[in-house]
């Protein structure tokens, strides 16, 4: 039995027949009723993103191999060596079959069975619940959440077999089948290697998750940042380091290259990297780069698609998260990594939900404190940026709600100057700095070009009292300072309504 039992998951029907027949017979056992409605619910609700049960099932690798790890540290007496610590992916297009194998924890035999039914019974009905309250709330993430990822399983698979050893001492292995639709059978096996390997006999309409490239892509597409290698086939699969959870001055420039290629789906390099981590008000580690490149006209539709891509421990959540940045801050490309996200957020939980509000404005925060160093500290290169880029922060200030809010990101503006040769900038911080004593006010004048804002009789008068004006040459600024009103608590007057005022006042 021992040796067919190995043979198990390859070999033709006769000899597993052959297997039940001889020696003792594997136990057979019913799921219970919660776990094959959790069964339905998985196989229909998921239909869209079959491809997602490779991630789950990597998913339950990668933690199981944590949790080794986790008990090794811990002392629990335990054979587990560092180099073991892999996930092993075959596929086999003959078999049609998908085979993911890993050193982790393993299962007893109780853990088998309780796990199952745990799972589906905490699963299924605050699953079924969750599905309910969200409306059709994109399913797809949500199975990670209750660990009934393995289900997955059985969207693309007409049979699964599980062959575990517990890393515990004096544990046996054992054999688990099922074909998903109720029954298991489950029976003790020689030769199983400590952890977990999970068989799937892919359906016919399904076999592309035997072919290896299908796997690559996938993979790559939502592990590529779990902890654990993960080969295929023998070559590895996973090479991307998760830069985001190393320490910042770990990260070379090199690896955020390659980092912002790949997460931003680009060719050229960042201009600027923000990489930080915080805990408080909420755990959050993120990478967000401005790129090199001009922005396209693409990039300047507030319909795209946002290039942040949004983790919670590593696993891939959902890969162009809108709304984790606000609109303004879209030509942003990047990885937010948050342990307080539920991996159950839906799109529409993305929408409107408290905690996403709050992450945006923590992020919000953020890139104005570190946009607003850079006009400081780098002052060329931002001048630069804003050149590119400056037409987001306008945007954002004209759609805040808020005046403080829209201060916040004015502190980013940049004007033309009558102190400073054209092409030199000012901040609206730089301009109250240089103000004289006795000025209360902010001065502007819209004008095409230099030339005729020099030319402009409302500028003569300013200029003899040695006041600094802001030139707008696009009616864009005009429109931004006049919604703007204040700055700093000090009126932002436009000097042409102000003169004619003087004028008709006399
Ligand atoms: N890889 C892996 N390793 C471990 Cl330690 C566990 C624990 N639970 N699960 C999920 C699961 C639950 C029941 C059945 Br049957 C199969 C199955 F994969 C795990 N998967």
């Amino acid at each position: 039995v021992a040796n067919l039992c190995r043979s198990l998951h390859t070999s033709p029907r006769w000899a597993q027949e052959a297997a039940q027949t001889s020696g003792d017979a594997p136990q057979s056992y019913e799921f219970q009723a919660e776990t094959r409605m959790l069964l339905d619910i998985v196989a229909k609700s998921l239909y869209s993103e079959k491809e997602v049960f490779i991630r789950e099932l990597v998913s339950n690798a990668s933690d199981a191999i944590e949790k080794a790890r986790y008990l090794a540290l811990q002392g629990t007496q335990m054979d587990s060596s560092e180099a073991g610590m892999k996930i092993h992916i075959t596929t086999d297009k003959y078999d049609k079959t998908l085979t993911i194998q890993d050193s982790g924890v393993g299962m007893t035999k109780e853990e088998l069975i309780d796990n199952l039914g745990t799972i589906a019974r905490s699963g299924s009905k605050a699953f079924i619940q969750q599905l309910q309250e969200a409306g059709n709330s994109d399913p797809q993430s949500i199975i990670g959440q209750f660990g009934v990822g393995f289900y997955s399983a059985f969207m693309v698979a007409e049979k699964v077999e599980v062959h575990t050893r517990s890393r515990l001492p004096n544990s046996v292995g054992y054999c688990w089948a099922s074909d998903g639709c109720g029954k298991y059978t489950i029976e003790e096996c020689e030769g199983v290697e400590p952890g977990t390997k999970i068989v799937c006999h892919l359906k016919i309409a399904n076999r592309e998750y035997a072919d290896e490239q299908t796997v690559r892509d996938v993979i790559k597409k939502y592990s590529s940042f779990i902890s654990s290698p993960i080969d295929v086939n023998g070559e590895q699969a996973n090479n991307i380091k998760p830069i985001w959870l190393m320490d910042p001055k770990e990260v070379s420039p090199d690896q955020h290259d390659e980092f912002y290629r790949f997460v931003g789906s680009a060719y050229d390099k960042p201009r600027f990297v923000l990489h930080y981590r915080t805990d408080a008000p909420l755990d959050l580690r993120c990478v967000l780069y401005v790129p090199e490149g001009k922005p396209g006209l693409f990039d300047m539709n507030r319909d795209k698609d946002s290039s942040v891509a949004l983790y919670c421990r590593r696993v891939l959540i959902m890969n162009k998260a809108e709304n984790v940045l606000p609109k303004w801050l879209r030509f942003m490309k990047g990885v937010v990594d948050s342990e307080d996200i539920p991996l159950n957020l839906s799109r529409e939980l993305l929408q409107d939900s408290a905690l996403i509000r709050k992450l945006r404005t923590v992020i919000q925060n953020r890139a104005i404190r570190f946009l607003f160093d850079k006009s400081r500290k780098d002052s060329e290169n931002y001048r630069k940026f804003f050149i590119d880029y400056g037409i987001f922060i306008k945007e954002g200030i004209l759609s805040a709600q808020e005046q403080l809010e829209k201060e916040e990101m004015a502190k980013l503006l940049m004007y033309d100057t009558s102190a400073k040769p054209t092409g030199e900038k000012v901040t609206l911080p730089e301009y109250i700095n240089q103000m004289q004593s006795d000025q209360k006010d902010i001065y502007y004048l819209a004008a095409p070009s230099r030339e005729l804002a020099e030319s402009s009789p409302y500028f003569e008068s300013l200029k003899k009292k040695n006041v600094e004006v802001l030139f707008c040459y696009e009616p864009y600024d005009e429109v931004v300072l006049m919604q703007l009103k204040e700055f700093n608590s000090k009126n932002i007057i436009s000097v042409e309504k102000q003169m004619r005022q003087n004028k008709d006042a006399v």
